[in-house]
Order: structure tokens, then sequence, then C-alpha cells
């Protein structure tokens, strides 16, 4: 894809996702591409592999969310993979402070080499395995702890509270979206309330999702 193609695709699916980026958010994206599908041509990092659909189905989606991220100083994002949502979420956000946590090592060893050359700073990759024990695992808390493809919700509810930081919030990203009487429920069974419940549509694939943020009761 040129770099036109590229601009243009960004500024329409920013505009009908109704989140708004800064000028060199396009360049350092593009620069993110390129990184991970190189590395993905030697180290299989995603499936997705189609330029337009990295930008929808990857860097989209990320940013999809910089409403609920937003404000916060420090997030985490628990099963990052290749480094969705968070490394999109940083180069958006440039004063946020991120760390993304894998278990996979190749995963983490791209997060590094990537946010190294695009001259993310603090952005931290970690190689760890989340299982509740944030001290043990060496994993930090944060204001704002995100994931996406990790968990489904009621597991997710189980072990994000423990990596918030006192009067921090969990985002759920949803692929199938719940009811508002769904997510409250979720919420109570984890002593959790309901901040905020959205759903919102990719811009070309038209493919549903629903992000919910929940702060500690
Ligand atoms: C389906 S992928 C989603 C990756 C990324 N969040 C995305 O949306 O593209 C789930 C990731 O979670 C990682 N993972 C699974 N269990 C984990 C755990 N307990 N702690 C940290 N990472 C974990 C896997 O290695 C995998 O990279």
């Amino acid at each position: 894809m040129d770099n036109t193609r590229f601009v243009d695709l960004l500024a329409s699916g920013c505009q009908a996702l109704g989140v708004s980026v800064g000028e060199d958010v396009g360049p350092r994206l593009q620069r993110l591409m390129a990184e991970l599908l190189k590395w993905n041509a030697k180290v299989n990092l995603t499936a997705i592999t189609a330029p337009e659909e990295v930008l929808e189905k990857h860097f989209l989606d990320s940013l999809a969310v910089l409403p609920e991220v937003t404000g916060a100083a420090s997030l985490l994002d628990l099963g990052a993979g290749a480094g969705f949502p968070g490394l999109p979420l940083k180069i958006a956000l440039p004063a946020l402070g991120v760390t993304l946590v894998d278990t996979v090592g190749k995963k983490v060893a791209f997060i590094k080499a990537a946010s190294a050359s695009l001259g993310l700073q603090g952005v931290r990759g970690l190689h760890a395995r989340a299982e509740g024990q944030p001290e043990t695992e060496g994993i930090p808390r944060a204001q704002l702890l995100i994931a996406r493809a990790f968990m489904d919700l009621p597991d997710w509810l189980a072990l994000a509270p423990a990596y918030v930081e006192q009067g921090g919030r969990v985002v759920a990203m949803l692929g199938k979206s719940q009811t508002d009487a769904e997510l409250a429920s979720r919420a109570a069974e984890r002593q959790l309330r309901v901040i905020s419940a959205r759903a919102y549509r990719l811009p070309f694939s038209g493919a549903e999702r629903q992000v919910a943020v929940f702060a500690k009761e």
C-alpha cells in the first residue's frame, strides 16, 4: 500500500470511528506495519497480513478505544501478542507509559524491536505469564488495564483487578457485544462497577465490537 493510500484510509477510518490522531501517527503506524510484516515473514506473529486488514483489524481497532484510554498515565496491555492494542495507543498518546506483556518470547522481542525502531519512549515489553500475582510475576500495576482477544469477559474480570492501581480501571475489548444487564451482572460478580460501555463497528468490514470500562467498587 502506498503512503497516500495508507494516510487516506487511516484518516477515513479514524473519522468513521470518531477519533482523531496527530499528523505524526500515520508515518509511525506505517513504520510499525513494515516492521510487523517484515518480522511476520520470518516468525509467526499474526495471521492478519494483508495491509488493509492490518490497518483495520490491528491499528484502527486499537485506536478505536482512544476515548477510553485518553487521560490515563499508565497502561498495562496483558496478552498483547504483537502489540495490540498497546503499540498503536502509545503511538497516538506519546505521554502514556505502556507495558505490554506476553508469554511468547518472540512476540515480546518484536514489541521491543518495533518500539526501538520507532523511537518510542516509555514502552516496556515484558515476557511473563499473567496469572493474578503481579509481584511474583514482575508485572507492574497500572492506572488502566487493557486486553484484546485475551480471555473471555468473566475470566478477564476475575484476573484484571489484581493488576490495577488504587482507583484505576479495567478496559475490556469485546468481539461479542454484551447487554448492559450482562455487563452489570459480570461486574457485580467481581465487586466491579460498569463505568461505560459502547459498541462500534470497524470502518471497512463493518465488524461489530464493544468496549466496556469497569472500576473497583
Ligand atoms: C489471541 S492473542 C491476542 C493478541 C493481541 N492482544 C491482539 O489482539 O492482537 C492472545 C495472546 O495472549 C498471550 N497469552 C495467553 N495467556 C497469557 C498469559 N497468561 N499471560 C500473558 N500473555 C498470555 C498469547 O501468547 C497470545 O499472544
